[in-house]
């Protein structure tokens, strides 16, 4: 029986009913490839001899290489369904080979595009285009016809007739593919009255001082020589004035080797060090040659995955199909997350990288791959929030519904919670363990059922109990939450002795005898007044669970744990971490990025027993968004100050993961003189993606969210806009996305993503919000700030393809826009 073989494909424009017949088109063609009506011929004139095309239905055609593997089953690579004219015009004159140099199969071009004729020496950027469709299925987008619809072109044709002809000998220059969007450039200019404003400040690019990679000592033999880029491409590149240039034509690479080397180059990096990134070893046998048994061996290495997938059965061929862009994740990783997923380390492992780098991608794949290499693995994979959590476990079934999951802790296959529902759970398997723990933690052993509330409540009347022995300066309720989740909690602190023994390393303010005197007091009535009417905070559980699990010894609940959003992680919930999974190979991965802490504060994971130490790896390419947001987003950290959780250096932006692939409108950014005026821009900007005569369709009405700093603006702001004739939908935990716009919160927003963002009320008067900064020490006052910068960045991290800012008066400082 036939084999496929999938190619990541780029901004396909086919629609659900295109995709089920392409579905089984592929399912007959594996099962059979002689069956009548899939007509599998090859072309007059084609470029490569394997080139096929098949007949989908009367207007939609499938373009194929079909490779007679001596060794095995004849395999088929399937490089997507077009419209008749435009699948035969594709299979003419792709080619499939394996790349000279590299030794990676890759599908090229041998024509020469008008769109992307060689460069002169005044080359000038490429247009910015449309972000591509969304392809899932049941979305607005798409041309295709339905079925019995005429054909655009006459189908009986023989263009794609059976046609006993070699391949021309004659080849053009291959050179660098065109986008496949094919989409005319759109405006970035504000369609209401609000003034555009001027870019917010733009984060690295430079000015050009010759060509760029020049500049950066490359020549154009590294180009061609080392990484296999042709003759005519290497030209090009090595032309490019500047970086932003460079980065623009990464998006018309049709090979993601190309795109991910490009981005090294941009980068800097050594050659060696780029082979490594796309998967090719830098020295040793590489595939070379053309013939089949040579390439069917390229598909096995690395660097061929993030570009072709052998497909094992129908269900993989229906989730490779259907997920389309949106879903690609799911099946061509790129060669470094790859290697996170597969490696195993001796210990605990520390992932960062930037919003959008695939942190969360890796993690999944990495719990798939440690449950179906033992069925027995107890694994949980866990984050900040049951929300989270439960979006986890979402993509992870749609990753591989075969997966084992498991109920509770301690079972085998994976358990996806949120890390107060592990805490939770502790306690209800080891209840009276769970008791005795408030021996060591409070000094005295639970009694009452304890209902649960958040860290911050119980210390207004605490502090109110305690009245003047307690300093004007220490009368803040942040400041007590604080000190007993970073040290009275975690050093099981049970009295006033312990509490003046007890060093308070990273606490910004200092406390002389009386002061501490007073603090404890305060402390202490929390205490009293919590157990007397049975309270504990969620804090407080995570404390007594990881003392519980710390004390049942032996075996632990779990063989490995996964973190996500590990950056806002407290003390307490390491320690719940680390009482999980024993100290051991592969116990901890942990994926985070401190420019996204929006709630904790940076710890050390050492004085948890946790070391990464050498095993610590940073993500840099952005899949979510486009390069133009991206700046954008980047634009909004510049300015704060974030240091490497581990080694408490400074972080640069640009070790960040700051380079995406892909192009797309710069954001807009809305300026109104009242705010009646800015609801109209917003409104203006929602019915411009939500008109069904717009170019390339309305846009799916939940994928495009507007992120608001408090609930009070998301309920203005939807009063407002229902004024103005358009519904929208206030988020709320758990509830499923509607069939309209969605407003959520900044912090509700952390991990997910739209299509289309919308950031309201970004005014210097409320953003950040005076109440976020009134209750803040004075010592806390600029970690707090940086949060607000990166609850910003979060925000502004979560489009895919567009972004509108708006704002009246004044725009937030954080902003950067003058
Ligand atoms: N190899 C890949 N191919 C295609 N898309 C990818 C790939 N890896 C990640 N993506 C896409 O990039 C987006 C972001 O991925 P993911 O959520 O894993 O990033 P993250 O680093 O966890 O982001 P954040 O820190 O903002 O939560 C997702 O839409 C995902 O589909």
């Amino acid at each position: 029986m036939p084999q496929i073989i999938m190619t990541k494909l780029k901004g396909q424009k086919t629609d659900g009913k295109v995709l089920q017949k392409s579905m089984a088109f592929l399912q007959k063609l594996t099962a059979d490839d002689t069956t009548s009506g899939l007509n599998i011929e090859p072309m007059r004139k084609a470029n490569d001899p394997r080139a096929r095309t098949g007949r989908v239905d009367q207007f939609w055609r499938a373009v194929l290489f079909r490779i007679d593997n001596p060794n095995g089953e004849r395999i088929y690579v399937y490089d997507g369904t077009y419209p008749h004219d435009e699948a035969i015009e594709r299979a003419r004159t792709r080619v499939l080979r394996v790349n000279p140099v590299n030794g990676l199969p890759e599908i090229i071009e041998r024509t020469m595009p008008a769109a992307a004729a060689p460069p002169s020496s005044n080359w000038t950027a490429p247009e910015t285009t449309e972000p591509g469709q969304e392809t899932q299925p049941g979305s607005a987008a798409g041309a295709g016809l339905g079925e019995g619809e005429a054909p655009a072109s006459d189908a009986g044709a023989a263009s794609d007739e059976p046609l006993p002809t070699s391949p021309t000998g004659t080849v053009e220059p291959e050179t660098v593919l065109p986008s496949t969007t094919g989409e005319p450039p759109v405006s970035t200019q504000p369609t209401s009255e609000p003034t555009p404003s001027d870019e917010p400040k733009a984060y690295a690019d430079t000015a050009p001082a010759g060509p760029f990679l020049a500049v950066k000592g490359y020549t154009r033999n590294d180009l061609t020589d080392r990484l296999g880029f042709d003759e005519h491409t290497a030209t090009a590149l090595m032309a490019i004035p500047t970086e932003a240039q460079l980065l623009d034509l990464t998006e018309r690479f049709g090979n993601e080797w190309q795109i991910s080397a490009v981005l090294g180059l941009a980068d800097g990096i050594g050659i060696g060090e780029i082979l490594d990134s796309i998967g090719v070893r830098s020295s040793g046998a590489r595939p070379t040659g053309d013939d089949d048994v040579t390439l069917v061996k390229s598909f096995e290495q690395a660097g061929a995955k993030s570009q072709f997938t052998l497909i094992e059965d129908n269900d993989e061929l229906r989730r490779v199909l259907e997920g389309g862009d949106f879903g690609a994740w799911r099946v061509f990783l790129h060669p470094e997350q790859r290697r996170y997923v597969d490696a195993d380390y001796s210990g605990a492992f520390r992932l960062t990288g930037g919003a959008g780098t695939g942190k969360t991608v890796v993690l999944l794949h990495r719990a798939r791959r440690l449950a179906k290499a033992d069925p027995e693995a107890r694994i949980i994979l866990t984050t900040f929030t049951k929300a989270l959590a439960a979006d986890l476990q979402r993509n992870l079934e749609r990753l591989d519904p075969s997966l084992p999951l498991a109920a509770a802790p301690g079972e085998p296959g994976i358990l996806v919670r949120g890390i107060d529902q592990l805490a939770a759970a502790a306690r209800v398997q080891h209840r009276a363990a769970f008791d005795r723990a408030g021996e060591t933690l409070f000094g005295s052993t639970l009694t009452a059922r304890n209902a649960v509330k958040g860290n911050g409540s119980g210390w207004d009347t605490a502090i109110a109990d305690v009245g003047d022995a307690l300093p004007a300066s220490l009368r803040n309720e942040s400041f007590f939450e604080s000190e007993y989740l970073q040290v009275v909690l975690p050093n099981h602190i049970s009295s006033r002795e312990d509490y003046f023994a007890t060093r308070r390393p990273g606490r910004g303010v200092a406390l002389d005898r009386r002061k501490r005197a007073a603090v404890w007091e305060v402390i202490d009535r929390y205490r009293q007044t919590a157990r007397h009417d049975g309270r504990l905070s969620y804090a407080e559980i995570a404390a007594l669970a990881a003392i519980t699990l710390d004390g049942q010894g032996g075996r632990r609940l779990a063989d490995h744990v996964l973190v996500d959003e590990a950056q806002d992680f407290h003390a307490l919930q390491w320690q719940l971490l680390r009482a999980l999974a024993p100290d051991g190979a592969n116990d901890l991965f942990i994926a985070e990025d401190a420019h996204q802490r929006i709630y904790g504060q940076r710890v050390s994971l050492k004085q948890f027993g946790i070391r990464v130490q050498g095993r610590a790896r940073r993500l840099r390419l952005n899949y979510r968004t486009t390069q133009q947001n991206l700046r954008f987003a980047l634009g909004v950290l510049d300015g704060g100050t974030y240091l490497d959780d581990d080694t408490a250096e400074q972080q640069e932006l640009d070790e960040v993961g700051y380079r995406s692939a892909r192009r797309g409108p710069v954001p807009r950014t809305l300026a109104s003189a009242t705010t009646a005026g800015e609801y109209d821009s917003i409104a203006s900007a929602l019915r411009g993606w939500l008109d069904p005569e717009r170019d390339g369709g309305a846009v799916v009405p939940e994928t495009i969210a507007l992120l608001v700093r408090s609930r009070v603006v998301g309920q203005k702001l939807r009063r407002a806009l229902e004024d103005r004739g358009i519904g929208t939908h206030i988020a709320q935990p758990g509830t499923d996305r509607t069939g309209q716009p969605v407003i959520l919160t900044m912090h509700q927003s952390k991990g997910l993503e739209f299509s289309r963002v919308v950031l309201p009320n970004l005014s210097a008067s409320e953003f950040p919000p005076s109440w976020a900064l009134r209750d803040v020490t004075p010592e806390d006052l600029e970690e707090a700030r940086l949060r607000e910068r990166s609850l910003l960045y979060v925000a502004a991290s979560r489009a895919r393809d567009e972004l509108v800012v708006t704002w009246t008066g004044t725009p937030s400082e954080l902003l950067g826009i003058s």
